[in-house]
């Protein structure tokens, strides 16, 4: 039997002076392995794909995570402090995609960067330092510190009672990797947390009347998915939900 398809969102960066489409590994082996379907990378063009064209070729998509950050004048923020860290060939096309995916009940897995792009797609805002909103912790990875420890689990979270990960998961606190600097800050009016962290911020979302599956997450479960129930647990269903 064909495998399920997954399409997974590139992020554009010019390197060497050409524009390149790309995908980091672990989301590509995870989609392979974890949901056992065929990873298809979707590129992000100067005039977006169109999303029922993208819709024909898959059964489901992973909107991945990015060092780049939402263009905050997609959600009313004031300018970027960094403005070079932008991917607004990927906001194009991410922004309305998600829209039209729920609207079509095309299964979305939304990760880190993805989690930002669905609350801004659906009317939410982001903090653009949540390390510097009082209260907040720093939920950035430490560059210096070796991959295994920029990736490896930072803080715990809280699943939210009546949600899709409390019906889903046994353990409702549980640690989670921790690479983002930028978080939820008004939730999206259509949107539901799902979890947080021990400061507050929101680290998983669901739609508040799901239509097929949809969920984001603020850490990465693609990250040595293998070894981490909860991981296993979270891909196993977005497999389950593609057929
Ligand atoms: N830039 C945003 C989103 C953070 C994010 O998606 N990090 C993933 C980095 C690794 C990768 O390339 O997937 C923020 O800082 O909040």
């Amino acid at each position: 039997m064909a495998r399920p398809v997954v399409g997974l969102i590139c992020d554009r960066r010019r390197i060497d002076d050409e524009d390149v489409h790309l995908v980091l590994e672990q989301y590509i082996t995870t989609v392979r392995d974890g949901a056992g379907a065929l990873p298809l990378l979707i590129p992000v063009l100067d005039t977006p794909l169109d999303a029922d064209d993208i819709f024909a070729s898959v059964d489901g998509l992973l909107f991945t995570g990015s060092p780049s950050n939402v263009e905050p004048l997609h959600y009313g923020g004031p300018p970027a402090r960094e403005p070079k860290n932008e991917d607004k060939y990927r906001d194009r096309l991410t922004l309305n995609l998600i829209r039209a995916a729920i609207e079509a009940m095309v299964p979305s897995f939304c990760i880190c960067r993805g989690l930002q792009e669905l609350n801004v797609a659906l009317g939410g805002t982001l903090y653009q330092q949540v390390q510097e909103v009082p209260g907040r912790m720093d939920h950035r990875e430490d560059p210096k510190m070796p991959e295994e420890v920029q990736w490896g689990p930072s803080h715990d979270v809280t699943v939210t009672k009546g949600g899709m990960l409390d019906g889903l998961l046994e353990t409702k606190t549980f640690a989670v990797n921790s690479l983002h600097g930028q978080g939820i800050d008004r939730l999206a009016p259509p949107l539901r947390e799902e979890a947080h962290a021990p400061d507050g911020q929101i680290e998983a979302v669901s739609l508040k009347n799901p239509q097929g599956f949809l969920l984001a997450v603020q850490w990465h479960p693609e990250w040595r998915w293998a070894e981490d129930a909860v991981s296993r647990k979270l891909w196993q269903h977005f497999a389950e939900t593609l057929r």
